[in-house]
């Protein structure tokens, strides 16, 4: 199932819910590495994102921006608001405030071009839990969220 950012995605199944927090669990544990795995992954593939940080100007090859320590500053907080919102299956509305305020972030703050929220996600999920149906449509509600601002 593809990710989606617009539109509304049907609620999370309990069964659904308990492969999510199994498939996040290990990821979670070890989040510097996955993080940074995940960071990588999407600037390589995706150059025109990276443009987006002033930070991360000049590191162009994997290795450089596997060895800067903005880069996993960065991963860590990106991989503490997927947790929040794993945290947060059962209260929708906590969700929807955190993800909210992100939005309101990206859009006003930092100015990213909203279309990469998808990708990221993407590159998220296949890390995460690949072919995942459930897992996918949580990327799929953060999605729908960071853009909400916009
Ligand atoms: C799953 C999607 C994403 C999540 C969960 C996420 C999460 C975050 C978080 C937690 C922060 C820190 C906010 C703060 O300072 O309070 C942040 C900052 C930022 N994000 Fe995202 N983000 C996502 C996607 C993206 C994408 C796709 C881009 C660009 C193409 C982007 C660009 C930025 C930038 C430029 C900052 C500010 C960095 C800085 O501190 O200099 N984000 N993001």
């Amino acid at each position: 199932m593809p990710i989606v950012d617009s539109g509304s995605v049907a609620p999370l199944s309990a069964a659904e819910k308990t492969k999510i927090r199994s498939a996040w669990a290990p990821v979670y544990s070890n989040y510097e590495t996955t993080g940074v795995d995940i960071l990588v992954k999407f600037f390589t593939s995706t150059p025109a994102a990276q443009e987006f940080f002033p930070k991360f100007k000049g590191l162009t090859t994997a290795d450089q921006l596997k060895k800067s320590a903005d880069v996993r500053w960065h991963a860590e907080r990106i991989i503490n608001a997927v947790n929040d919102a794993v945290v947060s299956m059962d209260d929708t509305e906590k969700m929807s405030m955190k993800l909210g305020d992100l939005s309101g972030k990206h859009a006003k703050s930092f100015q990213v071009d909203p279309q990469y929220f998808k990708v990221l996600a993407a590159v998220i999920a296949d890390t995460v839990a690949a072919g995942d149906a459930g897992f996918e449509k949580l990327m799929s509600m953060i999605c729908i969220l960071l853009r909400s601002a916009y």
